[in-house]
Order: C-alpha cells, then sequence, then structure tokens
C-alpha cells in the first residue's frame, strides 16, 4: 500500500518534503494539497508535477479518502487546528515544529490521540534522525561514557532577518535542542534559565544574540546551550555530552578538505537544509515505514511536542525574568509509555 499524503501548507518546507516524499524516500505519495494561498497550492501541484487534488482548507482535504496522512506544514500557530481534526477523522500526522503554539495546545492534541486509542501523531523533530546525534544515543545508551553530568551545546545560524523575534531564540531555533537532549540523555528537565553576553553589533536591534542558555535536569545534569542567531560564518550545530568515565561529541559533517594559500580547511554548511538533509529523508522513511507496518508512527510523539512547548513556556519566561524558571511536567500518560523502541528514535 502506497501512503497518501494531503499536504497542509506548501510553502518553504512544505515544497521541501513534497519533493522528499515524490522523489526521495519510497513508499508514499502526494494525494492532495491546501494552503490558504491557493496560488501557492498551485504551484506545487504543477512544479512537482502531482496528480493531487487541490482543496479549499483543510476540512474537505480531510475528506478525502485518498488522504491518510496529514502532512502539517502551514504556519506555527494554524498547526494544533489542523492536528485536531485530522486526529478527530484518525489519519495519521506529520505535523513540523511546533506541535502547537501553547503548551494547552499540545496538550488538548495529547487527549484527541489518547481518546482515539492510538497514537497517530509524529512531530517533525528531524534531529533524533540525525546519524550524529544517533551515535551519540547510542553511546550513552550502551554506557560508554557513563552517567552524563554536563553537555555543551551551541546552535548557530549565520544570520535572521526583521522578523526573528527575542522569543523566537527559544520557540524556533533552541526548539530542537529542547527536544534532542531529553531524548539524548533520558531524562526531564528541571529548569531553565537565560543569560546575555555581550551583543554582537551583527544583530538587529530587537534582538539580544547571542544568549547562554542553562538547562537543569531532575538528575541534575547542567546543559549549557549556546543560540548565536547571527553568527556569519554558517549553520554551526555542536553538542558534547560530558560523562563519568568519558566524553561523546556530536562528529563535524564531512565537507572536502582543501589546501590553499597556506590554509589546510573544509566548508562549513551554510544552512539547516543541507545540515539536516538526510536526517530530514530518515524521518520521512521512518514514518512512512512505520504507519504502513505498525500501524502507528514510532518517531517523537505529541508528548514529546507538549515537553517541548512547556519548557520553552518557561524558556521565554526566563528571558524576561532572568531567573532559572521551573519546567513543571505532569508525568508521562502510560499511553506514550507503550513501547520502549519509540525511545531509540
Ligand atoms: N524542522 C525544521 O527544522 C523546520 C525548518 C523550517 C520550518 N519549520 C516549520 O515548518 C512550518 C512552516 O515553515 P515554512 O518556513 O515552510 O513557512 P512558509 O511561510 O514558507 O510556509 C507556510 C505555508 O503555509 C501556508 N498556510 C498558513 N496557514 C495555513 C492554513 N491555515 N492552512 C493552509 N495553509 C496555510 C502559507 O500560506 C504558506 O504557504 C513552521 O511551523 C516552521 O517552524 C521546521
Ligand atoms: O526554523 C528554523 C529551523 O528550525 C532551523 O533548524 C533553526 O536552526 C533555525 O534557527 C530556525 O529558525
Amino acid at each position: 500500500m502506497t501512503l497518501g499524503f494531503g499536504v497542509v501548507g506548501t510553502g518553504a518546507i512544505g515544497r521541501e518534503h513534497i519533493q522528499r516524499i515524490t522523489k526521495v524516500v519510497s513508499g508514499a505519495e502526494i494525494a492532495a494539497v491546501t494552503d490558504v494561498n491557493q496560488d501557492a497550492a498551485k504551484k506545487a501541484v504543477e512544479d512537482f508535477n502531482l496528480r493531487a487534488s487541490i482543496y479549499e482548507d483543510d476540512t474537505a482535504l480531510l475528506k478525502d479518502e485518498n488522504v491518510e496522512a496529514v502532512l502539517v506544514t502551514s504556519w506555527g500557530p494554524a498547526h494544533e487546528s489542523t492536528v485536531l481534526k485530522a486526529v478527530e477523522a484518525g489519519k495519521f500526522v506529520f505535523v513540523e515544529k511546533p506541535l502547537a503554539t501553547t503548551a494547552e495546545g499540545c496538550m488538548r492534541i495529547v487527549e484527541a490521540e489518547q481518546k482515539h486509542g492510538k497514537r497517530l501523531v509524529q512531530v517533525g523533530f528531524m534531529r533524533r534522525y540525525d546519524s550524529g546525534y544517533r551515535q551519540m544515543k547510542e553511546a550513552i545508551d550502551n554506557n560508554f561514557i557513563g552517567e552524563p553530568l554536563m553537555i555543551r551545546c551551541a546552535h548557530r545560524n549565520r544570520e535572521v532577518g526583521e522578523s526573528y523575534t527575542q522569543d523566537m531564540a527559544i520557540l524556533d531555533t533552541l526548539i530542537h535542542e529542547i527536544d534532542t537532549l531529553h531524548w539524548l540523555v533520558g531524562d526531564d528537565y528541571k529548569s531553565i534559565q537565560v543569560t546575555y553576553p555581550k551583543k554582537t553589533k551583527n544583530a538587529l536591534e530587537h534582538l539580544k544574540d547571542p544568549q547562554i542558555v542553562t538547562l537543569e535536569t531532575k538528575t541534575g545534569i547542567i546543559i549549557h546551550a549556546e543560540i548565536f542567531v547571527n553568527c556569519q560564518f554558517g549553520y554551526d550545530i555542536q553538542c558534547e555530552v560530558i560523562g563519568e568515565e568519558g566524553i561523546v561529541k556530536l562528529p563535524e559533517v564531512a565537507t572536502a578538505q582543501y589546501r590553499k594559500d597556506g590554509v589546510l580547511g573544509s566548508g562549513i554548511l551554510q544552512d539547516w537544509q543541507s545540515r539536516f538533509n538526510d536526517a530530514f529523508n530518515n524521518e520521512f522513511q521512518d514514518f512512512i515505514d512505520a504507519v504502513r507496518r505498525e500501524g502507528q508512527p514510532q518517531g517523537p510523539s505529541a508528548w514529546d511536542g507538549y515537553i517541548a512547548a512547556v519548557t520553552g513556556d518557561a524558556g521565554v519566561k526566563a528571558q524576561q525574568s532572568g531567573q532559572a524558571e521551573p519546567i513543571e511536567l505532569p508525568e508521562r500518560p502510560d499511553f506514550y509509555q507503550q513501547k520502549k523502541q519509540e525511545e531509540k528514535v
């Protein structure tokens, strides 16, 4: 069976995922598309030569029997409503981050999914599918470095535009570390604090950049995460876990090495698309295979989306207060503990 996707939002990442589904991964096709900008939906159908129906909105798209899974790549504030409608209709959902823009919205999805009785939703936290992070997780799970004690990481973007606001450093950028790091060490967060070093002259006036985020986990692991979104030199993701008996570090992405003008060097990738291209491909193949074979996705769950939202909210509060803000999460429901296997991804 080929999995039919209905795409809600044919903007930048929606188009990338359409390309991925039609040209790169196997087992799926695009059955339908919609976008509030109907021209964008039509253009996607033309550009990718799709045999897909074009609908005026998500409600109409969800009625199409050929749509078995919904790919939600609209703007963040629109995600919750589409995901809830899709769950109500019993369709599988792949939703780009954020699951919803509020913790309450994420909880509504968690509740709806539990009511449905089995997992339908996967959130697009693609770093869990990056081979470097997976190797780190394997080392940690196999106790290769002993108990993790500290984590140092950096999330650097070359530059950001006018529309990038202060809270986006947490909700749009750090959100990836928030998801990846609790998965990596199998721990929950306890608190978050944000401090501001000297500001770069390359940031627009409204933005403090860089920012240093300190997260503490329940078992006492301290995480220092640098968010620097106007670093100028490229897209740079660093992560190092320091354990009782060793250190495991995210490998640099291999790029060609050159010798020129007295320098031995290699290129730095410039954007997240190229840095995580393989991870995106792996995450889609896994989603498609899991729903076709197991009847439910196995990747980052709606509960992970909820953890990210609660932690993100505390992070935005910490940006304003300068204090360590508590992160209060209820117990993970049994529903989201069904399979140890899920934790591996
Ligand atoms: N995983 C990642 O690293 C990653 C990277 C980039 C973007 N994203 C996420 O993907 C989402 C989309 O980002 P983008 O950069 O493609 O944005 P975009 O603005 O390029 O595209 C969004 C599209 O959704 C459409 N849209 C908005 N509301 C809609 C609705 N209610 N129904 C139908 N269509 C609607 C818009 O018209 C637009 O075409 C965001 O949530 C963003 O955070 C994730
Ligand atoms: O939406 C993007 C994307 O999630 C990238 O992975 C991240 O590095 C950027 O900071 C963010 O703005």
